[in-house]
């Protein structure tokens, strides 16, 4: 079976061209010829015969390396080069698997740190890698080049929506194909309504305030999540130990839930947050397609989201109040196009995951640089204190945070380049050239590694993999770097991410509460900072804490002035 896979794999096989010479020049008698060979084989002791499989799978496996590696680069001069490896078919895979980033340095290294686009192959599949800047910036805006609908159906179906209601997703009904405007299939609407629900205007305004006033309710001394609690025997009644990771986890998932659901999802499932983190935490099985059994706590987890879903749904509608208007625009559209139930549960589980899954890590990693630091910690507090201590709205208070607190603004950014790591999967459609002028060929997946760009030493400098809480201050060079080719933290072009306000909202808003309202002591002040995660999960956004690790604070309350003023 391996040599015939290696016959698939080179132009020649050297076995077949061997037996095909002798065949020629012995015409004559064929028959007698080869099985003459065979008889000789087969009274060979067991070990020469392990010897000589040996020798012809070492000699096809050279001759597998010599050709495509050292001479087929040579005679395809200009295409783009290979990074080798050892087993044919495998390839990469198992690299790719255990650590996707640690292989995508190694190839970016292999090939001289020239940042040219370079192949991998992954399980027969021929992947192409980019790392330059300027690669990446133009493939984002190239719609017509690099497809990314069959990424978006591949996810849909991985959140279980059918095949069925993916083709109604996509149609156009007979009654609108005359008519004028764009918005006419299912899909077009689902993506019309997330980007006025997500993108500035009286929409997300609303949806803003929901979502801060339940992360604010819960920012307060009584309603602090008891997850979070570390000994809750123990606290005084003016302390309280509390686990960052969960507090801000807690907080923030449920905040959202509510946000798009309404509390009507708490009635249907009360654990809907450990569910969702249940699945959230093996995320990395989930997009990797990682099978049963290894998979099967995520896949529970998984269907576990989606009954609630279907379960909520089922409710009367007047008996779920406060759903966001994208969670009832798409219910209508989609039933009204005889969408069922059950795919519709898929599509907002999906919308769900989407709102919550970067955000909390963000918010996390965020919380994490300001409280380990007791400096930056003071310099933040005093710079958001004026506004979280009197605000007319949340809202506002998002604004404010945002636009006035530059130091603030700037670790904000500077976290998101440190932690983020996305990766932008492309299908190339049709033969093109690359912006370095680089030949792609068409029904190549193509990935767009953002983290390579955002810890590029050329374009930030020799503390790139440093924390650097004023990189990006308003008023110095550094602010420029928002808008370079090499900061892509929520990607670029059509797919640029809609959820980048709500995200800043959400994080900006939580750790100004947190920081103003209560004292922040560390539990253990010896203790170390969370460790980045960079294997598990990488390419998906935001990277975890190692599993473990985590920051413990002493929580106490503070006077903070009028707060909401209304
Ligand atoms: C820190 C938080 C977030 C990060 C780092 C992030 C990152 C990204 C990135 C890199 C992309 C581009 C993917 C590509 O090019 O293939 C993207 C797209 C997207 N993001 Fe986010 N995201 C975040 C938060 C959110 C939130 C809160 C939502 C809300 C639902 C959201 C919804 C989406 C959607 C719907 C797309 C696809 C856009 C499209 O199809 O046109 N994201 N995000």
């Amino acid at each position: 079976m391996c040599i015939a896979f290696l016959h698939s794999q080179l132009p020649f096989n050297p076995i077949s061209v061997a037996v095909r010479l002798q065949y020629l020049s012995l015409c004559d008698k064929p028959a007698v010829m080869i099985p003459t060979i065979t008889q000789r084989v087969a009274q060979w002791s067991v070990a020469q015969q392990g010897f000589f499989v040996l020798a012809i799978l070492s000699v096809s496996w050279t001759a597998w390396r010599l050709w495509r590696f050292t001479l087929a680069p040579m005679v395809n001069k200009g295409q783009v080069k290979e990074l080798p490896y050892l087993v044919p078919f495998l390839g990469h895979g198992i690299f790719f698997l255990r650590d996707l980033g640690g292989a995508v340095k190694y190839g970016r290294e292999y090939f001289g740190n020239t940042r040219e686009t370079f192949s991998v192959t992954v399980a027969g599949q021929q992947i192409y890698i980019m790392t330059s800047a300027t690669n990446i910036a133009a493939t984002l805006k190239s719609l017509d080049t690099f497809d990314y609908s069959s990424l978006i159906t591949d996810i849909m179906r991985k959140f279980g929506i059918s095949s069925e209601a993916i083709n109604i997703l996509h149609d156009v009904p007979h009654s609108l194909i005359n008519k004028p405007g764009r918005v006419k299939s299912l899909a077009d609407i689902g993506e019309h309504s997330m980007k006025q629900q997500l993108n500035p205007g009286p929409k997300f305004d609303d949806f803003e305030a929901v979502l801060l006033s339940e992360i604010d309710a819960r920012l307060t001394w009584d309603k602090l999540s008891s997850k979070a609690l570390l000994s809750p025997n123990t606290n005084s009644p003016n302390l309280k130990a509390v686990s960052l990771i969960e507090l801000v986890r807690q907080t923030l998932v449920e905040s959202t839930a509510i946000g798009f659901f309404g509390t009507a999802i708490l009635q249907v499932n009360p654990a809907i947050v450990d569910t969702f983190l249940s699945f959230d935490d093996r995320l990395w099985m989930f997009l990797y397609g990682i099978p049963r059994p290894w998979s099967s706590g995520m896949r529970a987890a998984k269907e576990k989201l989606h009954d609630s879903v279907v379960a909520y749904l089922r409710l009367p509608k007047d008996q779920r109040p406060g759903a966001a208007w994208l969670a009832s625009t798409l219910e209508t559209e989609m039933s009204g196009r005889g969408i069922s139930t059950r795919d519709l549960a898929g599509w907002l589980t999906m919308i769900f995951w989407s709102l919550s899954t970067n955000t909390w890590r963000l918010c996390f990693w965020v919380s994490a640089y300001i409280l380990h630091d007791p400096s930056l910690l003071a310099s933040i507090r005093t710079e958001v204190l004026p506004y979280t201590s009197s605000y007319s709205s949340l809202s506002a208070l998002h604004t404010d945070l945002s636009t006035k607190c530059n130091l603030f603004h700037s670790v904000y950014h500077e976290t998101l380049r440190l932690v983020d790591s996305p990766i932008s999967i492309r299908k190339i459609t049709q033969p093109v050239t690359t912006a370095m002028g680089e030949s792609l060929p068409p029904q190549a997946f193509l990935m767009l590694i953002h983290r390579e760009l955002m810890l590029d030493e050329k374009a930030w400098g020799a503390d790139v993999r440093k924390f650097n809480p004023t990189r990006f201050l308003r008023g110095t060079a550094g602010e420029a770097m928002l808008r370079s080719k090499s900061y892509t933290p929520f990607g670029g072009g059509p797919m640029l991410c809609p959820g980048r306000f709500m995200a800043r909202g959400e994080v900006m808003v939580f750790v100004a509460l947190l920081i103003s309202r209560f004292d922040t002591v560390p539990h253990s002040p010896e203790a170390q900072f969370p460790r980045l995660d960079t294997t598990t999960g990488y390419g998906s956004g935001i990277l975890g804490p190692m599993k473990g690790d985590d920051i413990a604070i002493n929580l106490s309350c503070r006077d903070l002035g009028q707060g909401l003023v209304q």
